[in-house]
């Protein structure tokens, strides 16, 4: 039985509701939803049902409630649909990060595109004179960033990523997403991590792909004692790895162990050393498709502002054709931000703000012929309300929730901008997340 992660206390809460039958009852799935369940109603009561697609006819039993259902929990196949594929990867159906491997491409890439175009269209988005691009996919082991969870129960560590809707763990072994340098080091961090975590205690593993190597976070561990340092810098260097660090709790800065080296990332024409654990995009592909559209998205703009500019990833490509002033509210993406601009002598300025409760006005925006704004999955309601205020003639929205996305599209839209085009990303292979950078001209 794997280990439940333990799960954080929650307010005493009333009792699930009752399903309204205990025995398997005969579906069929019309449609695929957002989250990559297949949708069916019985009697009434919809019911959601992970690994089915549009046309399969089985029997399925009442899980647990659900928003406005039923999780289906399906007992036998009565009948297929169309677009069914085999699984890339042995934890499919356990394993909480995919939801689509069972679909072949072709429906794979018609559900992703028609959950994004839902949600726009839900905002009236998708109207006359919106060009929507064709989805950039990002292939196979492409993904460099990843956080993880490690937990000993015994003498055993799992290490992995949770279960669909749940604190339990999978401890992996497989995993036809991630960069095969992050895979490779799951068998020895597992080794690792043994003599470090008491029975029950469980930390986050966070691993990034650097153009130097890897760059490893624990999180959760207590400050290391020598015995400890010695053997995570032992291991540091049994698996060549470029920085290892710990902290207590996310948020905290990370403390370094072994710095083997700088930890670097290009952008652009220059390299910047990322904090510890900090944002980056998923994977190389997923970020050049982003970065392209940006940069054809500003036009010929000479003075660029670059909203939650994280630590470069747009600022420094677009440093190679205009000024650029990156903001940025984190300190340490922040000192990323001026290492790489210390590079570029006064084509970067960067700014340390606070762009949900301080946003940019009008008037520090107006003197820009273009702003680029890429905010946290929240979106950036306030600043997308100066921005609409504001007399800039472009506008790129980039973003990683097309929810949040809509919302601040429509606040630009109010105050007077068209939107002109879209272009998806798909960078989250086999989930249910889509990336799109919007373009925007008053
Ligand atoms: C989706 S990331 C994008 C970063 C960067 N554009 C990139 O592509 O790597 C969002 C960024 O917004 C920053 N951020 C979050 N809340 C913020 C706030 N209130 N003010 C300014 N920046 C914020 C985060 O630190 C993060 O770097």
């Amino acid at each position: 039985m794997p280990p439940r992660r333990q799960a954080p206390r929650r307010p005493a809460q009333r009792p699930a509701p009752e399903p309204p039958t205990r025995g398997p009852v005969e579906v069929s799935i019309t449609r695929v939803g957002g989250r990559g369940d297949g949708l069916a109603e019985w009697q009434g009561h919809r019911l959601y049902v992970p690994q089915t697609l549009v046309g399969d006819r089985l029997m399925v039993k009442f899980g647990a409630h659900r928003g406005d259902g039923w999780e289906g929990v399906p007992v036998s196949l009565l009948e297929e649909g169309k677009g069914r594929t085999d699984p890339a990867c042995t934890h499919f159906g356990s394993c909480g990060g995919c939801v689509a491997q069972h679909m072949d491409d072709a429906t794979y890439e018609k559900w992703k595109l028609e959950a994004l175009t839902t949600v726009l269209s839900r905002s009236g988005l998708l109207g006359d004179g919106v060009t929507l691009h064709p989805v950039a996919r990002t292939p196979v082991g492409s993904r460099r960033r990843a956080v993880m969870n490690a937990v000993r129960r015994g003498n055993r560590v799992w290490l992995g990523f949770n279960e669909a809707h749940s604190h339990r763990l999978i401890d992996l072994t497989d995993c036809t997403v991630l960069a095969p340098p992050l895979l490779a080091l799951v068998a020895p961090l597992r080794d690792a991590l043994a003599p470090l975590l008491a029975d029950g205690q469980s930390i986050d593993v966070a691993l990034t792909l650097l153009d130097d190597g890897v760059d490893l976070v624990l999180e959760g561990l207590s400050r290391p004692d020598l015995r400890t340092l010695e053997h995570l810098t032992d291991f540091a260097a049994s698996q060549d790895l470029a920085r290892l660090s710990w902290r207590a709790r996310e948020g905290q800065p990370a403390e370094p162990i072994a710095f083997r080296r700088t930890g670097l990332l290009g952008f652009g024409a220059v390299s910047v050393s990322p904090a510890p654990g900090a944002f980056l995009q998923a994977s190389k592909q997923g970020e050049q498709a982003l970065v392209a559209a940006t940069l054809a998205g500003v036009g010929e703009a000479e003075m660029i502002a670059d909203l939650f500019a994280g630590s470069g990833t747009f600022t420094f490509p677009l440093a190679a054709k205009a000024k650029v002033h990156a903001v940025e509210g984190d300190p340490t993406a922040y000192n990323s931000l001026m290492g790489g601009a210390r590079q570029l002598g006064g084509k970067v300025t960067a700014e340390k703000r606070d762009l949900f409760r301080d946003p940019l006005t009008p008037y520090d925006l107006n003197r820009f012929q273009a702003v680029v704004f890429d905010p946290p999955r929240a979106g950036a309601q306030a600043q997308a309300t100066e921005i609409a205020a504001s007399t800039v003639a472009a506008v790129v929205g980039v973003s990683c929730n097309p929810v949040s996305f809509a919302r601040d599209a429509e606040l630009l839209i109010q105050g007077g901008y068209r939107l002109t085009d879209i272009w998806p990303v798909d960078q989250f292979l086999w989930s249910a997340h889509m990336e799109l950078v919007g373009w925007f001209r008053r």
